[in-house]
């Protein structure tokens, strides 16, 4: 049984659905349609009031979702109120993810220290986002590990494996001349906004952020920002329009 109390946090992503209620977490494949979902979960979703969920996913997923717990209140985050977090982005195609991302950022206070943010979310694509206290000064997109092995794969005749522990080094072999170029690369973005932006607090979470982590000078490893900052939409967001 579920402490009603508290809402189920969702966040469904390009490859995995990751879930967490309290001290509860988990994940499940988000493109295997049906959803397969495990069983914790499908037992929180029986009684649960309140789902709080972003996604980048297309509507399909979302309304297969909804109709797991159709008794629940389902609150979806797509709007975001500009009088706490502004952007000069595109912000029509700006996804929720990173916008929630940075909410995670301002509800641990991250905002507020008088040194930019530098947030990375290193999922199915890499996300690098820059802010200035509460406004996002833009970012960069680029494919999360497993995806830029799928995509030299597809194209070029190599065989390959992808390396359990990517490094900042030179590669000395094929699989890590690839996997050691996705972490310089990501690197290499971060020292350019560095050199511009002495003081920049940088910031990883998502699934491959443990792979990044440890070859970018004191970056805070936050693996849960997202929940944080979905918790920070409900409160304080969700009700402004
Ligand atoms: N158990 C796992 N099995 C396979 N890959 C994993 C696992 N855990 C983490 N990963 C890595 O994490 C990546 C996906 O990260 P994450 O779960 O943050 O993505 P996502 O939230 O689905 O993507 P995005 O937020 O970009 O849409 C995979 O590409 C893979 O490299
Ligand atoms: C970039 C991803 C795939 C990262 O999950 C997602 O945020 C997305 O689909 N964004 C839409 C495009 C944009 O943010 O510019």
């Amino acid at each position: 049984m579920s402490d009603q109390s508290e809402p189920l946090l969702m966040d469904v992503g390009n490859t995995y659905v990751h879930w967490a209620l309290g001290e509860r977490f988990g994940q499940f494949l988000s493109r295997h349609m049906p959803l397969e979902l495990p069983v914790e979960l499908n037992e929180i979703l029986e009684n649960i009031k309140d789902v709080v969920l972003v996604s980048v996913r297309r509507a399909n997923v979302q309304e297969e979702l909804l109709t797991l717990a159709p008794t629940a209140q389902w609150h979806i985050a797509h709007t975001f109120p500009r009088s706490i977090l502004s952007s000069d982005y595109d912000t029509e195609r700006l996804g929720s993810d990173r916008w929630v991302g940075m909410l995670g950022a301002v509800a641990l206070g991250l905002t507020e220290t008088g040194s930019a943010v530098c947030l990375i979310d290193a999922g199915t694509a890499v996300t690098i986002d820059m802010l200035r206290g509460r406004h996002h000064i833009g970012g960069w997109i680029m494919p999360g590990y497993r995806v830029w092995f799928d995509s030299l794969l597809k194209e070029t005749d190599m065989g390959l494996d992808r390396p359990d522990s990517p490094a900042r080094a030179l590669g000395a072999s094929t699989n890590h001349a690839v996997a050691n170029a996705w972490v310089s690369a990501v690197c290499a973005m971060v020292a350019l906004r560095k050199a511009e932006m002495p003081g920049l607090s940088v910031v990883v979470t998502g699934g491959d952020a443990s792979r990044l982590a440890p070859w970018i000078p004191d970056a805070l490893y936050i693996p849960d920002l997202i929940f944080q900052g979905l918790g920070f939409w409900n409160q304080h967001c969700k009700a402004i329009v």
